[in-house]
C-alpha cells in the first residue's frame, strides 16, 4: 500500500526554511554572481529583474529563444504568473538555477556560451589553503567508516549553504548522526556489487566522495562505481565533469594519499570500472517519483544507489511536510534500486526520526532540521516500482 502523500512544502510560510532562502540568500547569492564574474550590462540588468520578479513580480516563462522553454512552460503552468513565494519551494529553487543559466547566456550562441556562473565560488573552495591540511589528513584517513563519514559531513561544506553566512557559525560539536544505518549500507557492498553515486556538492564534499569511491574500488567493496554529475551548473555547487577534472587535479597537487587517490581514480576511469554519468532530469524541477523510464533503467542494475545530500534527500522522499517519524524505507520503497541517503540536514525535510529522539532535537533549542549540525544514514532497501516519466 503506497505511503499517501502530504502537501507539497511551499515559499510562503515566514517559520519554513524557504522563506529564508527566498528573503535572504537569493539575493545574496545573485550580488556574489555579479561581483564574481564580470558581467556585462545586459546580464546585471537580467539579474536586477530576476531579483525584482522573485521579490515583488509574478514568475514568468523561459524567453522565446531559451531551449527547452516549451517543456518548462508545460511544467509550470501552475505557477507562471503567480509570486514566486506562493510556489512550491523545490520547483521554484530549480527554475531559479534556470533562470540564472538564461540571464548569463549560458545557453545562448556567443561569448558566454557554456560559462558556469558558480565556477570562481567552486575554484576558491578548491584554492583555499585550508583544504592542504585536510588532503594531507588522508594520509591517516583509513577506516571505511571514517571515509563514509567523511563523505557525509563533507556534505555540510556547500557552497549554497555557505551563502549568507560565517563560516564555522554553526557547532557541530552540538550536532551528531541522528539515524545510521551504515551496517545496512555496507551490508550491500562487496566484490560484484555495481555501485551508483548520486553526486551533490563539487568541492570538499566531492573530494571525500572521491576518496571513499577509491576505497570501494580498492577493496573488493564495488566491482564498478557509476558517479552520476549535473549537466549542467546548478544549486551553485553541484558537481558536473568540469568539477570532477578540477577535483582529480586539486587531489594529485597534494602528495601522499591524495595524489595516489587521484592517480587511481584516473586509472579507473581508463579502465572502465569508474564511469560518469548524467541525466537532463537531475536539473529539472521533480522529485524523483517522476523519474523518467530511461533513467529508472539505468539505476535498476545498481547493487545500491548512494544518494549524497541534502538535495537530493528532498527529491527522493519528496519536498512535502512529512512528519519525521515517517517510514524512510517505505517512502523510498519506490526508487529503482536499493538506495542509502549520506546527508547533512540542512532544510525541513526529514524522515525515518523516532519520536522519542525527535521530541529530544525538539528540545534542544537548537534549528536540528536546517542547521547543518545533524546528518543522517538511511537505508531502503525495497527496490520498487518503474520510473513514470516526465
Ligand atoms: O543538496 P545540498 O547541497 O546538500 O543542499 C542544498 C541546499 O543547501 O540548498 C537549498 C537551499 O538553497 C536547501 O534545500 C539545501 O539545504
Amino acid at each position: 500500500m503506497p505511503t499517501p502523500l502530504p502537501p507539497e512544502l511551499l515559499n510562503n510560510e515566514p517559520e519554513g526554511f524557504a522563506w529564508g532562502v527566498w528573503h535572504d540568500r537569493t539575493p545574496k547569492l545573485i550580488t556574489q554572481i555579479k561581483e564574481a564574474v564580470p558581467y556585462g550590462p545586459a546580464q546585471r540588468q537580467g539579474f536586477d529583474a530576476l531579483e525584482e520578479e522573485i521579490s515583488s513580480g509574478l514568475m514568468q516563462p523561459l524567453g522565446d529563444a531559451a531551449p527547452e522553454r516549451d517543456l518548462w512552460v508545460s511544467w509550470g503552468e501552475d505557477y507562471f504568473g503567480k509570486p514566486w513565494i506562493d510556489t512550491p519551494f523545490l520547483w521554484s529553487e530549480s527554475y531559479f538555477f534556470r533562470r540564472v543559466l538564461e540571464v548569463t547566456g549560458y545557453f545562448a550562441p556567443g561569448p558566454w556560451y557554456g560559462l558556469d556562473p558558480f565556477e570562481p565560488m567552486k575554484t576558491a573552495e578548491l584554492s583555499d589553503p585550508s583544504l592542504e591540511p585536510d588532503l594531507q589528513a588522508l594520509d591517516s584517513l583509513s577506516t571505511p567508516q571514517d571515509k563514509l563519514l567523511a563523505s557525509l559531513w563533507g556534505n555540510r561544506a556547500d557552497l549554497v549553504f555557505h551563502v549568507g553566512r560565517t563560516r564555522g557559525a554553526t557547532h557541530p560539536e552540538t550536532g551528531g548522526l541522528i539515524i545510521d544505518q551504515s551496517d545496512q549500507l555496507w551490508s550491500h557492498l562487496g566484490p560484484d556489487a555495481r555501485v551508483v553515486v548520486i553526486a551533490d556538492n563539487a568541492g570538499r564534499e566531492f573530494l571525500a566522495d572521491l576518496v571513499l569511491i577509491d576505497h570501494l574500488l580498492g577493496h573488493d567493496l564495488a566491482a564498478s562505481v557509476t558517479l552520476h554529475l549535473k549537466p549542467r551548473p546548478y544549486y551553485v555547487s553541484d558537481a558536473t565533469t568540469a568539477d570532477f577534472v578540477a577535483c582529480l587535479r586539486r587531489l594529485s597537487r597534494t602528495r601522499g594519499a591524495a595524489e595516489q587517490i587521484s592517480a587511481r581514480l584516473r586509472r579507473a576511469v581508463a579502465g572502465g570500472s569508474l564511469t560518469l554519468d548524467t541525466h537532463d532530469f537531475y536539473c529539472s524541477p521533480w522529485d524523483y517519483r517522476r523519474m523518467p523510464g530511461d533513467l529508472a533503467a539505468r539505476l535498476r542494475s545498481a547493487t545500491i544507489t548512494i544518494l549524497k545530500g541534502d538535495l537530493n534527500y528532498r527529491r527522493l522522499v519528496g519536498d512535502r511536510s512529512w512528519p519525521a517519524t515517517t517510514d524512510f524505507a517505505a517512502v523510498s520503497a519506490y526508487f529503482p534500486s536499493p538506495v542509502a541517503a549520506l546527508r547533512t540536514l540542512k532544510s525541513d525535510v526529514v524522515t525515518g526520526v523516532d519520536a522519542a529522539t525527535e521530541a529530544q532535537l525538539d528540545a534542544s533549542g537548537l534549528e536540528w532540521r536546517t542547521d547543518g549540525t545533524h546528518g543522517l544514514i538511511q537505508v531502503a532497501a525495497m527496490p520498487g516500482a518503474t520510473g513514470d516519466g516526465v
